[in-house]
């Protein structure tokens, strides 16, 4: 089943968000929250977005000692959205760790949010990884590294670009999950991506959920925009 494409909801406040989800009246969307909403709303927007029957992806990124990461990811997986996740480089042990919190702390009878690892980010250029971080390697090889290291720690998928998703099924599995942002319409503006691929490509590229925030959430009509994003990906 084609995933529906997941909108980054990148807004100061809960009330310019409610106001840029009315655009879309009663459709249940798959929505995902990041640090600014959430450190400004917290768990209190998580439930309303739940109330409307929305999915939704938690996007915090942790990365830290493993115990730290185990610790949170306990009081993460009580606020029963669909997905969160780490980064890759806290390493495999925290990964490991990630996991096991998200399981203990789920409540009986609800379902262990998906938990995905953030490979290089897709704002992070091959010469940009690099000079600053030291790795004298192609990104491709860095990112199919992470991928191996987050599937051997038991984690449901990644974060990358499209451009990565096809050869990180061939060393993980089909199912393995890729999720891709970087995610733009052609002729629209980057902004401070730099690994991006339309929807259409993305599907062809085997991505199994792309991730759109500016092109939705910036665009004169962003149902429209959505309605668009979805027909290209949807398309195979
Ligand atoms: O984990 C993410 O969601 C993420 C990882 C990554 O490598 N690149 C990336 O852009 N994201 C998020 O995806 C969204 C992309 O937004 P736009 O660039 O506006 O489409 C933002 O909310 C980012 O925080």
């Amino acid at each position: 089943m084609v995933q529906k494409p997941i909108i980054a909801l990148d807004f100061p406040d809960r009330g310019t968000a409610e106001q840029f989800l009315q655009n879309f009246q009663d459709e249940q969307l798959f929505v995902k929250v990041g640090m600014e909403l959430f450190y400004k709303e917290g768990s209190a927007f998580i439930n309303w977005l739940k109330s409307q029957g929305h999915n939704i992806f938690l996007d915090l990124k942790l990365h830290d000692i493993p115990n730290t990461v185990y610790s949170a990811m306990k009081v993460l997986a009580g606020l029963g959205v669909d997905m969160v996740n780490v980064h890759a480089a806290g390493g495999y042990k925290m990964m490991e760790l990630a996991l096991k919190g998200l399981e203990e702390g789920t409540p009986k009878g609800m379902e262990r949010p998906i938990l995905i690892a953030v490979t290089q980010l897709t704002s992070t250029s091959e010469e940009q990884m690099q000079s600053e971080q030291l790795i004298d390697r192609g990104l491709k090889d860095s990112v199919l590294h992470y991928a191996k290291l987050a599937f051997a720690a038991g984690l449901d998928g990644v974060v990358c670009s499209a451009l990565e998703a096809r050869e990180i099924s061939k060393i993980t599995s089909q199912e393995f999950l890729k999720v891709t942002p970087g995610i733009r319409m052609e002729g629209d503006s980057s902004h401070d991506q730099s690994r991006i691929v339309t929807p259409r490509d993305a599907r062809k590229l085997e991505a199994s959920h792309i991730v759109v925030g500016r092109s939705i959430t910036q665009a004169g009509d962003p149902l429209q925009a959505y309605e668009q994003v979805k027909l290209e990906w949807e398309m195979k």
